[in-house]
């Protein structure tokens, strides 16, 4: 298939992990257990650098007891930029700690929308209102047991696209990193400890059937269809090449284990 030309490039664990002073990223808590086996000093370092800081609804909370927890001296970390959420899960008291610090609080009420979607929209308006470039946000989101919550993220990664185009939206859990890939071709950069560990990916065709051509993979697709009830590539892995290649004609769900990188 040679229909889609232009080749994008994601190296998410170098980016995350080691380069990420390098770009102009944001960062977004989500109301989910803050539970990383990251060094402490890289999360508070990962916050301090980024352009925007947000922590959506009870995502403050879990922010603020993670702080406290980890006896970090609060002032040596900055205070989110924005706030946002439907406010249902945030206690007053927890924003009273950040009303006098410069950050914006703003009340999204909408319940036709998650507070992470509405928080992106958000985003999107204090970057042009501030003048701020972003073109990597990463959304601390842990996989938990509310399945609902886990199905709504996905959903909010496929809305991002209209919300933000051309910024790269990573939700970024405490073993996995998962992504949107759109229609085209890509390639992934895979560190060489995931190749030699044999760590699990995926593609998983949520938001419908994909037609897919794979490098890289220990089970690598030949224009095949995936789609739920069909096929869905999970617990893949790599063969050992630095680069995974992916040729997809519709969105496809990218998820990669990064246990063995902490
Ligand atoms: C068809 C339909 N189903 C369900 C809902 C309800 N709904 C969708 S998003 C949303 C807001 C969710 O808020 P969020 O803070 O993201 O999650 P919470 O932890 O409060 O459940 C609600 C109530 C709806 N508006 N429409
Ligand atoms: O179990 C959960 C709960 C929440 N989330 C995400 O966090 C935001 C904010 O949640 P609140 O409960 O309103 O504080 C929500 O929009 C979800 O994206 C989650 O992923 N899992």
């Amino acid at each position: 298939m040679n229909s889609f030309p232009v080749v994008q490039h994601w190296s998410p664990c170098e980016e995350f992990f080691t380069q990420y002073k390098k770009k102009d990223y944001a960062v977004l808590i989500l109301n989910t257990p803050i539970n990383f086996n990251f060094n402490q000093h890289f999360i508070i370092d990962l916050w301090n650098h980024a352009k925007v800081r947000v922590t959506v609804d009870g995502g403050t909370k879990k922010w603020l007891r993670w702080l406290t927890g980890n006896e970090r001296e609060f002032k040596e970390v900055l205070q989110p930029d924005l706030i946002t959420g439907d406010m249902d899960s945030l206690p007053k008291e927890v924003l009273g700690c950040f009303q006098n610090g410069g950050t914006k609080i703003i009340v999204t009420p909408d319940q036709d929308e998650t507070d992470y979607t509405k928080a992106l929209r958000e985003l999107k308006l204090h970057c042009n209102s501030e003048n701020v470039h972003v073109d990597t946000i990463y959304v601390l989101a842990d996989t938990c047991g509310r399945f609902d919550q886990i199905m709504a993220n996905i959903n909010t990664l496929y809305k991002s696209r209209d919300i933000l185009t051309d910024t790269k939206v990573y939700q970024v859990a405490s073993t996995s990193i998962t992504w949107l890939l759109s229609k085209g071709r890509h390639s992934i950069s895979v560190p060489v400890v995931l190749r030699d560990s044999q760590e699990w990916c995926a593609l998983i065709p949520i938001g419908g059937p994909c037609v897919v051509t794979s490098t890289g993979l220990k089970w690598n697709l030949d224009n095949r269809k995936l789609e739920f009830g069909v096929l869905v590539s999970t617990s893949n892995t790599y063969d050992g090449s630095p680069v995974v290649t992916i040729e997809t004609d519709a969105p496809l769900v990218w998820s990669m284990g990064i246990q063995t990188l902490l």
